[in-house]
């Protein structure tokens, strides 16, 4: 099990005290020191959210070079190219696909532009999506293939097996 935060603990400690019907008062001290808790945690959250919102207007064209540059730094900084093998980062990506495939399970067809879709459930799949963009970046990179390069030419493989008709 995982150890609790002290958010928890407090409110763990607050039903704790309710259901033994200590005295109101306490019981109420006890709730505003987790309502506080809870409000401050809000107010960093949301302080967290336009910190990564400024970051992320930064890079409207980001590249594919940048982003493996990115994501090499990722792993030497925590010592994780160790764990970085093709096969693993095979796995993860595939690992992350399964996640992404969870968003659409179960909903029936999709509209273009997901209409009905709230802003978090977007923001969500462009978490999933971009998961799988980034294992697959750092994949073709410790396997030494240039994915843009490769991309490339593939698109002009794919035009020549599969011409546009004549207008
Ligand atoms: N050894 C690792 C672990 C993670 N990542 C990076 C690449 C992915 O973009 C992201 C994946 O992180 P998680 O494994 O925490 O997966 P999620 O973000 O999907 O979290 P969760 O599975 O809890 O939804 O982190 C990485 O480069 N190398």
């Amino acid at each position: 099990m995982l150890p609790l935060s002290v958010h928890e603990r407090v409110l763990l400690i607050y039903l704790y005290a309710c259901s033994w019907q200590i005295p109101l008062p306490l019981c109420e001290s006890i709730k505003s020191l987790f309502v506080q808790r809870g409000v401050r945690n809000t107010r960093k959250e949301r302080a967290k959210g336009e910190a990564m919102e400024k970051e992320e207007a930064k890079a409207p064209d980001v590249s594919l070079k940048e982003l493996s540059n990115r994501l090499e730094e990722f792993a030497k900084e925590r010592d994780w190219e160790q764990y970085h093998s093709p096969r693993n980062l095979l796995l993860a990506m595939v690992g992350e696909v399964g996640e992404l495939a969870e968003i659409f399970m179960w909903r029936g067809e999709v509209a273009k532009s997901l209409p009905n879709w709230e802003e978090s459930e977007k923001e969500h799949l462009g978490e999933e999506l971009s998961d799988v963009l980034l294992y697959l970046i750092r994949l073709s990179d410790i396997c030494g293939i240039d994915l843009g390069d490769a991309a490339t030419k593939k698109i002009v493989k794919n035009a020549i097996k599969y011409p546009a008709k004549a207008t």
